[in-house]
């Protein structure tokens, strides 16, 4: 890709976004424009990052130049949008922002940037390993070009899914906050290893081997989830005597309402 790119919130996730892009040589790095909101941040990605890409601090007069890139990657907190303005020469209507916001809606994006078509996608942070999912939903009167644009944004480092926008709020829910829940569940497995003795580092591998080796199975021999956990639970044995204890706690129930939550917390950001 040849074209320019603004990148506007140089964080967490736009960093796992486009890091392996730059890696790969798919973008280059004097065509990434990029805009954060501190002096602190502007310094990391000066001195530390380790693609010598163009940064700027946000309101500088040097930063105005991401309005001229014709690809925007919008990558702030939902609730730092109200702080981004649209410059006032952008007439062109062939500029495209592609949000990653969680919940912003296409229509509030069309509102506050009225000169670009926008596109809502969702991804989640394994991008950065080129194992991401991202959901992608097309605002309106977007061109092939654009599309094309978007998907190669997010193709090589993740699966795409093409949805209508009313599914982003659960597929971030599943997906995106999903790591942190997963992440949540490996430590305490882990704890429960390390209340039997082991020592925390072993206890977190074998959780970690365990967790992989079970998705395989399922994967390889195409498992259906009750069928693995009939594999394993014997009648009067330790796996039905631990799953007992899950079902006393409600953890099945704490964890589909986890989802639920998650994804009604995104759709406040509409
Ligand atoms: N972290 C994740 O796994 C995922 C995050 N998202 C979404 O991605 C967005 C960014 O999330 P993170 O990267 O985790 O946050 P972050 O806090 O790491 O990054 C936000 C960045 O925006 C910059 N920023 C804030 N105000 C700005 C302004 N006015 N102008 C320019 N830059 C500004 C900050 O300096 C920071 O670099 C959020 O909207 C979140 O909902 C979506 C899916 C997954
Ligand atoms: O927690 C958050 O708001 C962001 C969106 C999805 C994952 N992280």
């Amino acid at each position: 890709m040849t074209d320019k790119i603004a990148v506007i919130g140089f964080g967490n996730i736009a960093s796992a976004i486009v890091t392996p892009l730059l890696d790969k040589k798919l973008i280059q790095p004097e065509n990434v424009f990029c805009v954060v909101n501190t002096e602190k941040s502007l310094e990391k990605i000066k001195n530390n990052y380790k693609h010598n890409i163009n940064v700027y601090k946000s309101g500088s007069k040097e930063s105005k130049i991401i309005w001229d890139c014709q690809y925007k990657l919008l990558s702030i907190k939902p609730q730092q949008l109200n702080y981004i303005s649209e410059a006032y020469h952008i007439k062109n209507k062939d500029n495209l922002i592609v949000s990653i916001l969680a919940g912003v809606s296409i229509n509030r994006l069309a509102q506050k940037f009225p000169n670009h078509k926008c596109v809502r996608v969702v991804t989640n942070i394994p991008i950065t390993i080129g194992k991401g999912l991202t959901g992608i939903s097309w605002g309106k009167e977007i061109t092939e070009d654009q599309k094309q644009f978007t998907k190669k944004l997010f193709e090589n480092t993740s699966k795409i899914y093409e949805f209508t926008e009313d599914y982003l709020d659960i597929f971030l829910a599943l997906t995106s906050s999903g790591p942190a829940i997963i992440a949540l569940i490996i430590e305490a497995l882990s704890d429960g290893g390390l209340s039997g003795g082991l020592p925390k580092i072993i206890s977190e591998e074998l959780v970690m081997e365990m967790i992989l080796g079970t998705i395989c199975l399922i994967k390889e021999k195409k498992l259906t989830t009750s069928e693995l956990k009939n594999l394993v639970t014997s009648p009067g044995g330790t796996t039905i005597s631990a799953l007992r204890v899950l079902e006393k706690k409600s953890v099945r129930s704490a964890l589909i309402e986890s989802i639920v939550s998650a994804s009604n917390r995104s759709k406040e950001f509409r």
